[in-house]
Formats: C-alpha cells, sequence, structure tokens
C-alpha cells in the first residue's frame, strides 16, 4: 500500500530549480529595496492568450465584446489574436482595422511564431492598420532547445534572428503603418539568463532600436518555475546585460503556475521592468496569466493611479465571464462577490464600528477592508452577511442600515444570540429580511398576541420636581379586555410605571436596561422603546414601536410583563 503511494506521489521525480539552473550570481541586489510609485504600461493579452487557452475559443462577436471592455478601460496595448493561426482570429484583426474600430491612442499587438509563412499571413492581417505590434518569439530554455527543437544555443539564436529579420522585412513591404517589434524569448525564467540575453542582444542587433522607436523585449514565465523572488533576479540580471537598454522597453509576461504570477509581475517591476502583459481575472494557459486587476488593484489600494479604470467590477466580471464561458471565484482578489463581506463577529465589529467614524474626506481606514467597496461600485449592504460564526456587531450593523433601528447595546446581544439560533438550526445564513422578522416575532409582537396581554389605553403623566405621577388605563386581555386603571410614582415615568404595576397587579419587577430610539426608516412609527426587566431572577423583554414615545414606553414595559406572564403559565 504505502508503495503504491510512494511511486504515484514521488516527490524525487521532481528537482529544485537550483539544481536545474546555475544560480545567478547576483551583487548588489538593487530589486529588493525599490518601490512600485507608477502604474507600469498594460498589455492586455486575453484576446490571444488568454483565447488560446479556452475550451472553447472566442467567437468573433465574443472577441469584439472584450476588446471594447478593455478599451472603455483604457488599455492602450492590447494583443489582439495570432492571426495567422486561424480564420477567426485573422477576421478579428481585419474588422479592427476596417471598422475603424481602433481609437487613436490604442496600439493593437497580434502574436506569430518565428517562421516566415507566419510572418507573411501576420502582416496581411494588419494591412492598413495605422499602428500595430509585431510580437514573435522563439522558445530558448534547455528543454525546448534539446527536446522539442533539437538544436543547440546557436541553432535557437539563428531561429530569433531569421524571425527578426523576417519581421523587419515584411514591415518594409507596409510602409504606411508606424511598426514596434516585440520579441519574446520563450520560456525565459527557465533559460540561463545569460543565454536569454545573447540571444536578445542577437534580435535587437538586428532591430536596432531607438529612442523614438523602441523595441519591446517581452520576458516570459511560460511556466512559473520558482519563486518570484528568483524571477526578480533574473529581471534585474536582464536590465542589467541587455544592450541598448535605453532603447528597450522591458515587458514582463507571467504565468501562475506556482500562484505568483502577480508577485513576480510586481517584483520584476522593482527589477526595472516597465511593461506587464496579463489578462483580465486571470484567464490563460493552465493556472492563467498574471492577472491584470488584481496587480492593478494591488496598486491602487497603495494609492497609485492604476491608469485602467477598475470602477465597473462587475461588469468586467459579467463580460469575462461571457466570453471565456469561466465563473469568477467568490473570492478572487479584489472582484470576487464574497471578497468584501465579513460573516465572523470580531470582523463585522470591528468592520461597523470603524465605518461609523469613516468620513469621506479621510483616508480609508477601515478594519478587514483593505479599499471601499463603493470604488467598485458595490454598497455595503453586502459588506456585512449573518451566519452562525456572527456576532451582535453584525446583527446590529444590519439592523441599522437596513432598518433604521439603532439598537441598544444588551438588546444586540439578544437579537444576536436569537439570530444565531436560527442560523444554528436551519444551517443556513440568516438574511437582512430574516433577520428583522426575527426581532419582530420575538421581541415586538411576541407579547402581543396572546389572551393574557396588557396594552395601553391611555395615560396622563404629571411632574414635579424630580417625581412624576403616571395614571394609565390598560386593557386585560385575560378578562375579555376589562379595563384597569393604575396609578404610580416615582423618579421617572419607568419608575412610576413600575410602581403603579406592583401596586395594581401585585407584580414585583427591577428594570434592568431601559432605551428608546427614534426610528428613521422602515416604518410609520417614531419611536421604539426596549426594557429588560428582572422577575425572580430571570429576565424578560419586551419591545414596542409607536408614533408616541411615551405609549412606545408603556407598551414596552407591559410587553416585558406579558412575557413573564406567558412564561409562568
Ligand atoms: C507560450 C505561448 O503561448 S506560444 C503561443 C502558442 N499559441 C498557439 O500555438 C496558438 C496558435 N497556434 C496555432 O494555431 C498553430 O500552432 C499554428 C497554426 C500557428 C502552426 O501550426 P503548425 O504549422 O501545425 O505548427 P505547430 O504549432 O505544431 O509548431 C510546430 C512546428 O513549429 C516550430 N515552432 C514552434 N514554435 C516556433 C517558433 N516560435 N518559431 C519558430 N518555429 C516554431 C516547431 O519546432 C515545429 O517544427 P517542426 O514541424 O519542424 O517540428
Ligand atoms: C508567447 C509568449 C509571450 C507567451 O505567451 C508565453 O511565453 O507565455
Ligand atoms: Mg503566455
Amino acid at each position: 500500500m504505502s508503495q503504491v503511494q510512494t511511486s504515484r506521489f514521488n516527490h524525487k521525480k521532481y528537482q529544485s530549480f537550483q539544481q536545474s539552473m546555475p544560480a545567478l550570481k547576483m551583487e548588489n541586489r538593487q530589486w529588493p529595496s525599490n518601490s512600485i510609485t507608477q502604474a507600469p504600461q498594460w498589455c492586455a493579452v486575453d484576446l490571444r492568450d488568454g483565447n488560446q487557452a479556452l475550451i472553447e475559443p472566442m467567437s468573433v462577436a465574443q472577441k469584439q465584446k472584450m476588446w471594447n471592455l478593455m478599451v472603455k478601460m483604457g488599455f492602450k496595448h492590447i494583443e489582439v489574436g495570432f492571426p495567422s493561426a486561424s480564420q477567426p482570429d485573422f477576421d478579428f484583426v481585419r474588422w479592427l482595422i476596417e471598422e475603424n474600430q481602433i481609437p487613436e491612442d490604442v496600439t493593437i499587438q497580434v502574436l506569430t511564431q518565428a517562421r516566415d509563412e507566419l510572418i507573411e499571413r501576420t502582416y496581411q492581417s494588419l494591412a492598413g492598420a495605422e499602428r500595430a505590434i509585431v510580437h514573435v518569439y522563439n522558445s530558448t530554455s534547455p528543454v525546448q532547445r534539446e527536446k522539442v527543437f533539437g538544436l543547440d544555443k546557436q541553432g535557437i539564436i539563428d531561429i530569433a534572428v531569421r524571425g527578426a529579420k523576417k519581421v523587419q522585412d515584411e514591415a518594409k513591404k507596409y510602409p504606411m503603418t508606424t511598426w514596434t517589434f516585440e520579441y519574446s524569448p520563450e520560456s525565459f525564467s527557465s533559460t540561463e539568463t545569460d543565454f536569454a540575453i545573447e540571444v536578445c542582444n542577437a534580435v535587437i542587433n538586428v532591430w536596432q532600436p531607438s529612442a523614438d522607436n523602441k523595441t519591446i523585449i517581452n520576458l516570459p514565465a511560460t511556466v512559473e518555475c520558482a519563486g518570484p523572488n528568483v524571477f526578480a533576479d533574473q529581471v534585474e540580471t536582464f536590465c542589467k546585460g541587455v544592450n541598448q537598454r535605453e532603447n528597450i522597453i522591458i515587458s514582463i509576461h507571467t504565468h501562475n503556475d506556482r500562484g505568483c504570477a502577480v508577485a513576480a509581475a510586481e517584483m520584476a517591476i522593482l527589477a526595472g521592468a516597465d511593461r506587464i502583459e496579463g489578462t483580465l481575472m486571470g484567464n490563460g494557459e493552465r493556472t492563467g496569466n498574471m492577472d491584470l486587476i488584481t496587480m492593478a488593484m494591488n496598486l491602487y489600494s497603495q494609492g497609485i493611479d492604476p491608469e485602467i479604470d477598475l470602477s465597473i467590477a462587475d461588469e468586467v466580471v459579467a463580460t469575462v465571464e461571457e466570453c471565456t464561458q469561466i465563473k469568477t471565484h467568490p473570492r478572487h482578489p479584489w472582484f470576487g462577490e464574497l471578497v468584501y463581506t465579513a460573516f465572523s463577529g470580531s470582523h463585522q465589529d470591528a468592520i461597523k464600528k470603524c465605518l461609523s467614524v469613516q468620513r469621506d474626506d479621510q483616508q480609508w481606514d477601515v478594519a478587514y477592508l483593505p479599499i471601499d467597496p463603493r470604488d467598485l461600485g458595490r454598497d455595503y449592504q453586502s459588506v456585512i452577511r449573518v451566519n452562525s460564526q456572527s456576532g451582535k456587531g453584525g446583527v446590529a450593523y444590519i439592523m441599522e442600515t437596513g432598518f433604521g433601528i439603532n439598537l441598544p447595546r444588551w438588546m444586540q446581544i439578544e437579537l444576536s444570540r436569537a439570530v444565531q439560533e436560527y442560523s444554528v438550526r436551519h444551517s443556513c445564513e440568516v438574511d437582512n429580511e430574516t433577520i428583522y422578522k426575527i426581532f419582530q416575532q420575538q421581541f415586538v409582537q411576541a407579547n402581543q398576541n396572546f389572551e393574557q396581554q396588557y396594552q395601553v389605553l391611555g395615560y396622563e403623566v404629571h411632574k414635579q420636581g424630580e417625581q412624576e405621577s403616571i395614571q394609565a388605563s390598560i386593557c386585560d386581555g385575560s378578562v375579555h379586555g376589562e379595563t384597569q386603571t393604575i396609578h404610580g410614582q416615582g423618579k421617572g415615568v419607568i419608575s412610576a410605571l413600575s410602581d403603579g404595576l406592583h401596586k395594581t397587579l401585585g407584580i414585583d419587577f427591577q428594570v434592568q436596561h431601559f432605551d428608546q430610539i427614534a426610528l428613521s426608516k422602515g416604518t410609520n412609527s417614531q419611536a421604539m422603546a426596549f426594557v429588560q426587566i428582572k422577575i425572580n431572577n430571570r429576565k424578560y423583554m419586551g419591545v414596542s414601536e409607536h408614533q408616541d414615545i411615551m405609549t412606545a414606553t408603556i407598551n414596552s414595559v407591559l410587553a416585558a410583563i406579558n412575557a413573564y406572564i406567558d412564561a409562568v403559565q
């Protein structure tokens, strides 16, 4: 048994990245001390890298939808396809050009292998474009050299140089277009960095970039095989070793095999890169491309302008889902449905307290909410949701924001206990309406629907100095609505009332808590009174709402007494 397991799941099958690749000698490593202060140039590659990873590649209509979204968001470089690969890819590029779909500040980019016939077809697809980036690639890593191409290093350099020349020669046939060239040493991160530099320098030598016509060198982690710090070392070493650095835009294209594509891209920026390729929500080969949304939101949340519009989160999610037919994880960084929702009691408590003192003109500083969800078009309604893990803070927040009822602290505890019991009993989340219903049923109406109930019919209150006296007529449900009149005195209405009730009904109770609030919404009543009384060491609650605050007050006490009578019947 254990042998089977060992052979099926045997870590000795693999070697560490350090064993497979000579370690970089990094003296005076800079990137750990750097920080990101501005957005990189973005390039969205959903329509190419994202598309090639889909079970069903996008139709032209879906590509158009995705394109419109990316333009709306403000992407200036958009890789629109691999036009030599298929007719839909070719047709989509033609549609963009022939239908004048490309705004003046947007440049389309297309990918091709370094093969003559594919490069020719690529240029045919671009005929008539005002400007375009032609992106050519070939693989440079040992496994690709040895097992896929069967070539030595020089053979790989030859493919790159031949491809670069062909790209340059074809461009000359279309002089009306402003061309930018991009080269990717595919599998850069699994390539010896000095060799990647050698290949790229050979390409740069062909293209001879200048300050006015820079070349893009794109460094892909085609498969993420090492930690993001290793990648940052590679990028910093590359930036130091590449020729004509000042005329080169260093672009980064990371994949997410180890779950660190965003981290690797961010560290690559620290290491000197200028440009980031990725996809919306991280769709792409295997575990996906670097997620542009996550990286851009990471910047935004640090006070850096991401230079793309992220405020339309729900539209982004809906469009990406529609075009890729891939659902968004509810906990997807920043844009997931649940990422601004707290279920747990202590988080809810902290959020409620912080939100209550957060002002619009202040820097955002709310525990458990790294950004203001309203920035993404989300409201505060879904920030707090209640289940069996929730506490009084969450329930109180919902009662206050949803129903305008600012519960006193002791009532928050009572209601939250009732809500938790409900959640455990039904094994479910408790929605806002149900919380309100529990409150109504257990505290407001609970003591109004049985025969023994007392209710106030009318009252008079007189104040003399500190003393108050009350005369109230109350209806006694237990004797078919017979009316009784009570008289009481005390310091304040509550104590006058308890004096009167004691004398008339013979019920002795102590008031533990009494609160009254003005109601703001969701009801015609203007006031709500809450009371907790103690009789024979047991507590009873009463809540009453009424347009008249005094009626609400008297009825809340009577409701608590009704609860007592009900309990001892
Ligand atoms: C990491 C990435 O994402 S790279 C982009 C990958 N994307 C895609 O492949 C999607 C679109 N591609 C396609 O539809 C097809 O690959 C096509 C139509 C472009 C080409 O198809 P085919 O002509 O059948 O070739 P195929 O893609 O299988 O490539 C294999 C051949 O091209 C060579 N080749 C592969 N990549 C490259 C390259 N970048 N430059 C030069 N030659 C290359 C291989 O060595 C192999 O050569 P061989 O036939 O002599 O053995
Ligand atoms: C073609 C290149 C840029 C690529 O997609 C990759 O290496 O992942
Ligand atoms: Mg890729």
